[in-house]
């Protein structure tokens, strides 16, 4: 039996919980994964967006005719990138975090899937044999999220002894497909159409609903549907009813070795030949197998533990932060609410809030997307007294350096106020661009202010930001009413 004060479960934002202002207690992380440092490092975030970099660079060659740089692109060495990603820095870097904690005597590193034996204890099923009790004062569950494969579509694979890719594999392939059957329109589906078909690898979508990344503006998701149409094979308004092998030229299961394929039948009829499918169909909290009944814990229908706003769980002393328990399978929000848990565990008299406000967010696709505070429609559902500007790239002159015909950016704001109520932008670096629109919304700045308060450099691609909120027919600024106090 180990007695600790804090017991984490989960190495990824979980890890993050051991800070300075936590030093006199003593800690146990519990990792059951193979690797350590959790999603983002290692599979999420990270490698995702030095693949996106790649593919970007690739995009860059493959585009530059059109301002009349003549480049042919001879190749992307897949499996040089990937070892580049994975071998050169993230396997290593996951490596040297596990073995710093390893090596720090006032905390206890336990490999293993831990489970609730009681309120405060786990069992924790060590991954090199054997068991190990863990009492805590205090326990964090920070197990994050995994990827679910829709059960109808798992069944086809094990039937006909298909390997199903989900992005926990499909950045380590022993080669680059031929193609590659996408299926879902969500976040990874368009991060990894646009990777892996910027490397040269054909690449069909088959999505459910009738546009793909659904949950943006409506103005992005038009403009997004549409060029996805021009780079992919895009099946709208499909599900994939049956897989069998056989199809072409392919790369199996056990090797990379070129066999017989796969070919997937979707519901309008239609066959889809490929070499690898990628299920990218959403992820489920990982709470199953927790033994959260046993400790008491609730959770949502969905499987996301039930917190209240300082990240506490309905048993005492019991926490939650991250995917397990969030409405966002975001890392910076994770990394967010590991920061108040940590704040909580050191001044439970003092607690901060989860702050859930303006959360922004970014697609790493062709093109970029990014996002933050409510779409058109949600504002006019909210109430708003709605007011919008769509700003395009090619209207500024760094657009026009850029000759863009189709990126955007489009604020939405609430007249009366004076304020912005969401932001959205379509196009090269929106991830970076939109940040001013995030601190607009985190801070409560007036429009009027954030516009004219402050020099925007000339001619950058800001001024797609800048003229955007220009162009916001907002009332005067002495009849604009007070805005609502954030919760
Ligand atoms: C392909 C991909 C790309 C992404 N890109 C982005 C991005 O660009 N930007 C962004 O903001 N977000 C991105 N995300 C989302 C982001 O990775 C997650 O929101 C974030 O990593 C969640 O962190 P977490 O600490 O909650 O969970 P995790 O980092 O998943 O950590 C949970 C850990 O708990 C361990 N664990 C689970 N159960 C147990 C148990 N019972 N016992 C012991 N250990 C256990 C797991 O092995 C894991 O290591 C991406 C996700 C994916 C999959
Ligand atoms: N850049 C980023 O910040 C980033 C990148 C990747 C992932 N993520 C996070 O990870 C989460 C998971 O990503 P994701 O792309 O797997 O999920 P998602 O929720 O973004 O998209 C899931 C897609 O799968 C479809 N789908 C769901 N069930 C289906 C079924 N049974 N059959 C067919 N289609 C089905 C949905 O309609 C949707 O298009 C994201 O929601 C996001 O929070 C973030």
């Amino acid at each position: 039996m180990i007695d600790v004060d804090i017991a984490v479960i989960g190495s990824g934002s979980g890890n993050g919980l051991v800070t300075h202002e936590l030093a006199d207690r003593r800690f146990a992380i519990i990792e059951g994964g193979d690797v350590f440092g959790g999603t983002c490092l290692n599979v999420g975030c990270i490698p995702t967006k030095m693949y996106v970099h790649v593919a970007e660079v690739a995009t860059m060659v493959r585009e530059g005719g059109r301002l009349g740089v003549d480049a042919t692109l001879d190749r992307v060495r897949f499996t040089d990138v990937r070892d580049r990603v994975f071998a050169g820095r993230i396997d290593q870097i996951a490596a040297a975090g596990e073995a710093y904690r390893r090596d720090d005597t006032s905390l206890e590193l336990l490999r293993g899937h831990a489970r609730f034996t009681g309120p405060r204890t786990l069992r924790v099923d060590l991954r090199d044999g054997g068991t190990e009790e863990v009492r805590a004062g205090q326990i964090v569950i920070a197990t994050g999220s995994h990827a679910s494969i829709p059960e109808e579509i798992a069944a086809v694979a094990e039937r006909e002894d298909i390997t199903l890719h989900t992005s926990d594999t499909v950045m380590r392939l022993p080669e680059r497909p031929e193609r590659m059957l996408v299926v879902g329109g969500g976040f990874i589906a368009a991060e990894m159409a646009h990777i892996f078909s910027a490397f040269g690898t054909r690449v069909t979508i088959s999505a459910r609903g009738g546009e793909l990344l659904r949950h943006l503006d409506d103005e992005l998701v038009e403009v997004f549907t549409t060029r996805a149409r021009e780079q992919w094979d895009v099946r709208t308004s499909t599900t994939v009813t049956d897989l069998r092998r056989g199809g072409g030229d392919v790369l199996r299961r056990d090797a990379g070795a070129s066999k017989e394929g796969i070919t997937a039948t979707l519901s309008d009829g239609s066959d889809v030949e490929v070499d690898v499918v990628l299920v990218a169909t959403g992820r489920a909290p990982s709470t199953s197998g927790l033994g959260l009944d046993v400790a008491g814990v609730d959770v949502h229908d969905d499987g996301r533990v039930v917190v209240d706003a300082h990240g506490r769980t309905t048993v005492d002393g019991v926490w939650s932060l991250g995917d397990a328990s969030s409405p966002f399978q975001l890392k910076h929000v994770a990394n967010h609410e590991a920061r108040a848990v940590a704040h909580n565990l050191a001044h439970p008299d003092d607690p901060r809030v989860f702050d859930h406000d303006a959360v922004p967010a970014a697609v790493f696709t062709h093109p970029q997307i990014a996002s933050v505070g409510m779409t058109e429609a949600e504002a006019v559902t909210a109430g708003v007294d709605v007011v919008t500007k769509v700003q395009k790239y090619g209207d500024t002159a760094y657009g026009w350096a850029m000759e863009d015909t189709t990126s955007v950016c489009k604020v939405v704001a609430d007249r009366r106020t004076g304020r912005l109520v969401g932001g959205h932008l379509i196009g090269p670096e929106a991830s970076t661009l939109i940040q001013p629109l995030i601190q607009m919304m985190a801070f409560d700045q007036p429009v009027s202010q954030m516009v004219r308060g402050q020099y925007w450099i000339h001619p950058a691609l800001t001024e797609v930001v800048e003229n955007a909120l220009l162009g916001l027919d907002l009332n005067p600024v002495e009849d604009q009413i007070e805005s609502p106090p954030r919760a």
